[in-house]
C-alpha cells in the first residue's frame, strides 16, 4: 500500500542498497569489491532510473571493507551536486563512511526532493526497513492518521514506527477543519513537537518536526514524512570545558577544551590515568554533567537543551550496579520493562529477547546476588537494552572482572556497536582495546592527548612498535615528571602535539559539524512515561518483594517489639503499672510513665532501625531510574506504603504483646487496645518517615547506621519522662517523636489520675511526681498528640522529598 509502512524482513545473503524515491523502491545488489552508483550510464555500474534527477551522474563510489562497504560521495575525489547525508551530516568524498547493516542515508537534503538509501547486509542480521517514508495528507479519506508501534496494518493512513519506547497506538492526526491538522498524543512516553513535549494535543504548524521515540517526522500541510528512524546516532563534541572549585575554593579545570566526533556504530573507549577526567567527560557527553562551556550535539541537536527528548533513547550503565541483589534476573528485567516501556508491550517477549542479547538465558531465574560480577554487569546492560537505545554509555563496565570476562564484555560491546549502536565506555582495562574504533586518551587536568584508532595511538605516542602490548606504556609516558608541575607539562606537550597532528585533523577537525542551539527552553515539567499511579503500583510491588525476601530483617523488625515488651512485663510481673489504683500510690505514676516510655522507645527504635538504609542502599538504581522517568512521589510513596503496611503488622504484634503482658487499664476516652494501637502506629509511622529522611540525607549505608544513635538519644533525653522539661528544653522536646507519643499514651491511661493528693501536714509530693498538662485526659489533648505525630510524619516526608529532588542531575 502506497502510504503505509509495510515491513519486509530481508533474506538475501548478499549486501544490497535499497533506494526509496517517494515510494518507488529500487534494490541494487553489491557483488564486486568496488561499485559506482549514479545516473551516468557510461560511468556507473549501479544505475538509477531516468528521472531520478536528485542523483548526480557520479553520485557515489562503494568500496568493500571487510564484510561491508565504505561509501564515498561523488567519484571519490570530487563531491556530488546534492550530496549524501547521514543524519543531516554530509558524507565526505575522500574520507567516506563505513556502511553498517540498516544504515539509512539521504541523497539530497531538500524535504521535497530527496531519495532515501538503506544499506542492508543480511549476513549481520536481518533488518526491517520501512518501504515508504511519506504519507500524503492532502485528499486523504481515512481519518485519523494512526502512528504507532502497531497501528491497524490494513489501513492506508497509518505509519508503523517500530521501537519499544513507542506505544502501539502512539498518536493520531486529524484535520482541524481549516486546512491544517491536530496531533493527539495517546502515548506513554510522549511526543515532542519542535523539541517541546506536548500535552495531549497540539495544532501542527507547517514544517513542524515531530519526535516519536527515536523517529523524527516532518509535518507539512500536505504530507507527513519520516525523516529519520533514529537508528544512527552521532555526537559532535565542541570544546567542552568544566571548571570546579577545589577544597580551598580555588578554580580547577577538570575538562579542558575537549572536542571530538563519535560516529554511528562506533565503539569508543575513554582511557587515561586515575583522575584524568574520563568519567567527567563521559557524563558531559551523556548530558548529565554541567559544563562551563562547550556543547555536545546529538545528530545536530544541542543535547543538554533537548535532554527530555533524547533521554529515553540513551542507555547509561553507571559504575555501580543498577539492579537489586534480591531480585531474580528475569524479575529485574521485567520490572525495568514495565517501568520504562509502554504498558501495551509484550513484557515476556522483550525480556526473552534481552536475555538472549546479553547471553544470560541460562541464569534467568537466578538471584542477582548469586551471579558473578560479569553477569551482574550484563544484567545492568540488559536493563538498558530493553528500550533498544542507539546511544549507549558505560562507566567502567569491566572493573573487577578477570581477564576472560573482560574480553567477553568487550566482545559484547563490540557486538552492540556492530548492530548500529554508538557505544562509549570508560575503562582502565586496555587488554582488549583493539576492538574499539576510537580511543580518547585523557591526561591529567582533563586534557585530550589523543583521539583516534587505538593502533595509531602507539605511533602517535612514539612507542617502539605498533604492537598493542605497548599500550599500557602510554600511561607511564603521560605520567612522566617528578612532581605535579612536570606531569602537567608532559600532558601539555602531548595535548599540544595532538592539536597539531594529522590524527586531530582526520578524526576531529575535518569531521566536526556545527549543530543547532535552541532559543526557547524545553518544558521539562510535563510527565513522560507511565502514569504516577502505575509507577506507585509497580514500585510498591517491587519493594514489597524485596522486603519479604530480606527474611532476617523482617523477622527482627517484627519480633523485637514484642520481645522488649515481654521482657518488661516479666520484670514487672508482680506489678500492675498501667492500672489506676484507688487511692493512688506514690510509686505508681512514675512506674506507669517508665512503662509508657518503653512503649514509645520500642516504637521509635523499631521504626527508625527498619528503614534507615532503604533509600541510600539503592542510590545508584534510584539515580538511573530518575534520569529516565521515575517520579519522586511514586518513589517515596512506595516506600511509605509498604513500610506503613509493615508498621501495621508491627503495631498488631506490639498491641497483642502489651495486652498479654500488662493488665489493661481503664480508659475514659476510648478502649485501651484501640488507643494503644493508634498511638503505636502513629509513633512507628513518624519514626519510619524520620528514618527515610535520614536515608535520603546520608551518603552511605555506614553513615546511616552510625547516625541512628544520634537520632535516638534526643528522643530519650527530651521525652519529658526522665526529666521535667522547662523553657527551651520543653520547646526542643516538641521536636521529638517521643514527647507526643508518651503524651498520647499518658492521656489514654490518665497518668494524672495516678498522682496522690498532697496530705495536709505531710511533705509535698510535688518533687516526686505531679500532674502535667501533657497527660490531660481530654479528647483535645489526645487529638493534639496524635495530630502532631502526623505533622512530624508529614514534615519528615516532605524534607525527604526535597532531599531526593536535590539529587537531580538534569
Ligand atoms: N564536582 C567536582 N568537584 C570537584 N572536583 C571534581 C568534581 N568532579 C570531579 N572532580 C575531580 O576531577 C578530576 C577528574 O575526575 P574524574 O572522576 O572524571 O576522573 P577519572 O579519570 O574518571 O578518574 P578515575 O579513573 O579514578 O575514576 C578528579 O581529580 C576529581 O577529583
Amino acid at each position: 500500500m502506497a502510504g503505509s509502512f509495510e515491513q519486509a524482513t530481508l533474506v538475501s545473503p548478499q549486501p544490497f542498497l535499497e533506494l526509496n524515491n517517494r515510494g518507488h523502491i529500487l534494490r541494487l545488489y553489491l557483488q564486486k569489491d568496488e561499485h559506482r552508483l549514479g545516473r551516468g550510464r557510461d560511468w556507473a555500474d549501479l544505475e538509477v532510473p531516468i528521472g531520478w534527477e536528485v542523483f548526480s551522474r557520479k553520485q557515489a563510489v562503494l568500496k568493500k571493507e571487510g564484510e561491508d562497504y565504505r561509501i564515498y560521495d561523488g567519484d571519490g575525489s570530487a563531491a556530488s551536486r546534492n550530496g549524501i547525508f547521514i543524519n543531516q551530516t554530509r558524507i565526505d568524498a575522500t574520507e567516506g563512511y563505513l556502511l553498517k547493516n540498516g544504515v539509512q542515508l539521504d541523497i539530497g537534503q531538500s524535504p521535497h526532493n530527496r531519495i532515501q538509501l538503506t544499506y542492508c547486509n543480511p549476513v549481520e542480521s536481518p533488518v526491517v526497513i520501512p518501504s515508504n517514508r511519506r504519507l500524503v495528507l492532502k485528499g486523504l479519506k481515512e481519518w485519523p492518521v494512526q502512528l504507532g508501534r502497531a497501528p491497524k496494518s490494513d489501513r492506508y493512513s497509518s505509519m508503523q514506527l517500530d521501537a519499544p519506547t513507542v506505544s502501539r497506538l502512539h498518536a493520531t492526526i486529524y484535520p482541524d477543519g481549516q486546512g491544517k491538522h491536530i496531533l493527539q498524543d495517546l502515548s506513554t512516553n510522549g511526543i515532542f513537537v519542535n523539541g517541546q513535549r506536548i500535552s495531549k494535543r497540539v495544532h501542527l504548524e507547517d514544517e513542524s518536526r515531530i519526535q516519536i521515540g527515536p523517529f523524527s517526522l516532518l509535518y507539512r500541510t500536505d504530507y507527513l514524512e519520516l525523516l529519520n528512524t533514529g537508528s544512527q546516532i552521532r555526537l559532535d563534541v565542541h570544546r567542552l570545558q568544566r571548571k570546579v572549585k577545589d577544597k580551598e575554593g580555588r578554580e580547577k579545570i577538570i575538562l579542558n577544551d575537549v572536542s571530538l566526533v563519535i560516529e554511528p556504530g562506533q565503539l569508543v573507549a575513554l582511557v587515561g590515568g586515575s583522575g584524568a577526567g574520563k568519567s567527567t567527560l563521559m557524563k558531559s557527553l551523556l548530558g548529565i554533567e554541567p559544563v562551563s562551556s562547550g556543547t555536545v550535539y546529538l545528530n545536530g541537536d544541542n543535547l543538554r537543551q533537548n535532554w527530555p527528548m533524547y533521554r529515553s533513547q540513551i542507555g547509561y550503565v553507571p559504575q555501580d550496579d543498577i539492579v537489586h541483589p534480591d531480585l531474580r534476573v528475569e524479575e529485574v528485567l521485567a520490572y525495568a520493562c514495565k517501568l520504562r516501556l509502554p504498558p501495551d508491550i509484550n513484557v515476556k517477549q522483550v525480556v526473552d529477547t534481552t536475555l538472549e542479547q546479553i547471553k544470560l538465558t541460562h541464569v534467568r531465574t537466578n538471584f542477582i546476588r548469586n551471579l558473578s560480577g560479569g553477569q551482574r554487569k550484563r544484567v545492568s546492560i540488559g536493563v538498558e537494552l530493553l528500550a533498544d537505545p542507539k546511544l549507549f554509555f558505560l562507566d567502567e563496565p569491566t572493573s573487577g572482572l578477570d581477564p576472560g570476562l573482560d574480553k567477553e564484555m568487550m566482545r559484547l560491546l563490540r557486538e552492540l556497536a556492530d548492530q548500529g549502536r554508538t557505544v562509549v565506555l570508560v575503562t582502565h582495562a586496555t587488554a582488549n582495546i583493539e576492538v574499539c574504533d576510537r580511543i580518547a586518551f585523557m591526561g591529567r587536568g582533563g586534557k585530550l592527548c589523543y583521539y583516534g584508532p587505538p593502533q595509531q595511538a602507539l605511533g602517535f605516542f612514539e612507542m617502539p612498535s605498533e604492537d598493542l602490548k605497548y599500550f599500557s606504556d602510554i600511561y607511564i609516558k603521560l605520567d612522566q615528571g617528578g612532581n605535579g608541575k612536570d606531569v602537567a607539562a608532559t600532558v601539555d606537550h602531548w595535548s599540544l602535539k595532538y592539536q597539531q597532528s594529522p590524527e586531530f585533523k582526520t578524526y576531529v577537525k575535518s569531521q566536526l559539524k556545527p549543530g543547532k542551539d535552541r532559543t526557547s527552553k524545553p518544558d521539562g515539567s510535563i510527565h513522560t512515561g507511565i502514569s504516577p499511579l502505575k509507577q506507585l503500583w509497580l514500585l510498591s510491588q517491587r519493594y514489597l518483594q524485596l522486603v519479604l525476601r530480606d527474611r532476617a530483617s523482617i523477622i527482627f523488625s517484627l519480633l523485637s517489639g514484642p520481645i522488649a515488651i515481654g521482657l518488661t512485663a516479666w520484670i514487672l510481673k508482680d506489678e500492675t503499672p498501667l492500672e489506676r489504683l484507688n487511692p493512688p500510690e506514690i510509686t505508681q505514676g512514675p512506674l506507669a510513665l517508665k512503662v509508657l516510655f518503653i512503649f514509645s522507645c520500642i516504637g521509635i527504635w523499631v521504626g527508625l532501625s527498619s528503614s534507615v538504609r532503604e533509600i541510600i542502599k539503592e542510590a545508584a538504581i534510584y539515580t538511573r531510574e530518575r534520569l529516565i522517568n521515575l517520579g519522586l512521589l511514586p518513589y517515596l510513596g512506595s516506600k511509605i506504603l509498604i513500610r506503613s503496611g509493615l508498621a501495621l503488622l508491627q503495631t498488631l504484634l506490639i498491641v497483642v504483646a502489651i495486652l498479654v503482658g500488662f493488665q489493661a487499664p481503664e480508659s475514659d476516652l476510648l478502649p485501651w487496645f484501640l488507643g494503644l494501637g493508634i498511638t503505636t502506629f502513629l509513633t512507628l509511622l513518624a519514626s519510619v518517615s524520620l528514618s527515610l529522611m535520614i536515608s535520603a540525607l546520608v551518603k552511605s549505608e555506614n553513615e546511616a547506621n552510625s547516625i541512628l544513635p544520634l537520632i535516638m538519644i534526643p528522643q530519650i533525653i527530651l521525652s519529658g519522662v526522665l526529666f521535667e522539661m522547662k523553657g527551651l528544653a520543653a520547646k526542643l522536646g516538641w521536636l521529638t517523636i517521643s514527647r507526643w507519643s508518651i503524651g498520647a499514651y499518658g492521656t489514654l491511661i490518665n497518668v494524672n489520675a495516678m498522682v496522690p493528693k498532697n496530705t495536709p501536714g505531710l511533705p509535698s509530693l510535688d518533687n516526686i511526681f505531679k500532674t502535667s498538662a501533657v497527660y490531660e485526659p481530654s479528647w483535645d489533648n489526645l487529638g493534639l498528640n496524635w495530630g502532631i505525630l502526623g505533622v512530624h510524619t508529614l514534615v519528615y516526608l516532605i524534607v525527604a522529598l526535597l532531599l531526593q529532588k536535590r539529587k537531580d542531575i538534569v
